[in-house]
């Protein structure tokens, strides 16, 4: 197969290890996000296939062809970490070119390309900017251009976007995904935030303790989570059912679909009615992306999220009426 394959590779630091046998291939022009919890291994599998770190088991390959001989700087791969390490004594001009003279590339040539690449990562017109007055996005924005330069057949991201506030990473999470696409670049881009994972990539390779749990598209994940750890990694809310089972709840999962006794009325016991709808007390009241979502206690299954479209003036001590989404469960 083209492209990055890693074949069973393990990584030690003196004894312990970080990872424990992977195998993981990024086909040409694919985006694959290496996803876990702080810890579990994924850094190092980056900077092993890098070069930067050695393998103590295992193989990295491109295109077939073992690269444990093949130096760090012959590999072709760029990279980018969370800070981006502008030079800060160069423009942006001179940051993003910065390949481009090591590779001595002619000087008329690099101008186009920066200009290309500058807008491509959409900072159009800031070539004479000192990097000291960008923005932290703007930043990593020239970071990503730089890497880009060089045209590097594999792109590793360390965290590229987890120094930015979270409006800012969303926003440029999905201009990644985009420019990403556009440059056509194979990426292995390495990140804990499941929403930058599923926005940015088109497989994602979950990780935990040195080892792959699941390897999937966004879909796939979402739709059918391993086990409960990766589901609530993925963001659901993982429930005990009776006989033993799990459920996981989505984050649309539960919906009030009305009040059944204001707080100032005389409450009725929370549980669950004989349509299939549950009941619970209201414990807090708040306002995300533009919804009401209220936490409900629910019996046995504790305080969970709920989203309350189109029921108004709900108030902590209610009693509500709650709807479970099939399409926002799984089975676990
Ligand atoms: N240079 C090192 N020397 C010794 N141990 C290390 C070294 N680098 C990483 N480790 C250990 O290896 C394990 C995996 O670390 P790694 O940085 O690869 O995980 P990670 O998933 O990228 O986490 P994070 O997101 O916090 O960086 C951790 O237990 C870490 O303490």
């Amino acid at each position: 197969m083209g492209g990055l394959g890693i074949a069973g590779a393990v990584v030690t630091y003196a004894g312990t290890t970080a990872v424990a046998g992977v195998d993981l291939d990024v086909a040409v022009g694919e985006v694959v996000a290496l996803l876990g919890p702080s810890g579990c291994g994924k850094s190092s599998l980056l900077r092993a296939v890098a070069g930067l770190e050695p393998l103590a088991a295992g193989r990295v390959a491109w295109d077939g062809a073992d690269l444990a001989d093949v130096p760090v700087h012959r590999r072709g791969f760029g990279l980018m970490f969370q800070d981006g390490q502008l030079f800060t004594h160069r423009d942006v001009a001179g940051n993003v070119a910065y390949g481009l003279e090591m590779a001595r590339v002619p000087a008329a040539e690099r101008r186009d390309l920066v200009d290309e690449l500058l807008e491509l990562v959409g900072l159009a017109g800031y070539q004479r900017r000192p990097v000291a007055t960008l923005s932290g996005g703007e930043q990593q924005r020239v970071a990503l251009a730089r890497s880009l330069a060089p045209r590097p057949r594999l792109l590793l991201l360390d965290e590229p976007l987890s120094a930015l506030d979270r409006a800012l990473r969303e926003r440029l999470a999905s201009d990644l995904h985009d420019i990403l696409r556009r440059a056509g670049t194979t990426s292995l881009y390495v990140t804990h935030d499941h929403d930058e994972a599923f926005t940015v990539a088109d497989r994602v390779a979950v990780m935990r303790a040195g080892e792959l749990v699941q390897v999937g598209t966004p879909a796939a994940l979402w739709a059918a989570p391993a086990d409960s750890d990766v589901a609530a990694f993925l963001g659901y809310r993982v429930v005990r059912v009776g006989g033993g089972g799990r459920l996981g709840l989505g984050p649309q999962a539960l919906q009030v679909v009305g009040v059944v006794a204001a707080s100032s009325h005389t409450p009725g016991p929370p549980g669950s009615n004989d349509d299939g709808d549950l009941t619970g007390r209201v414990t807090a009241v708040g306002f995300s992306r533009g919804r009401t979502t209220v936490t409900v206690d629910l019996p046995d299954w504790g305080e969970q999220r709920a989203v309350a479209a189109g029921v108004a003036a709900i108030e902590t001590g209610d009693l509500v009426r709650l709807r479970l989404d099939p399409a926002g469960l799984v089975d676990l």
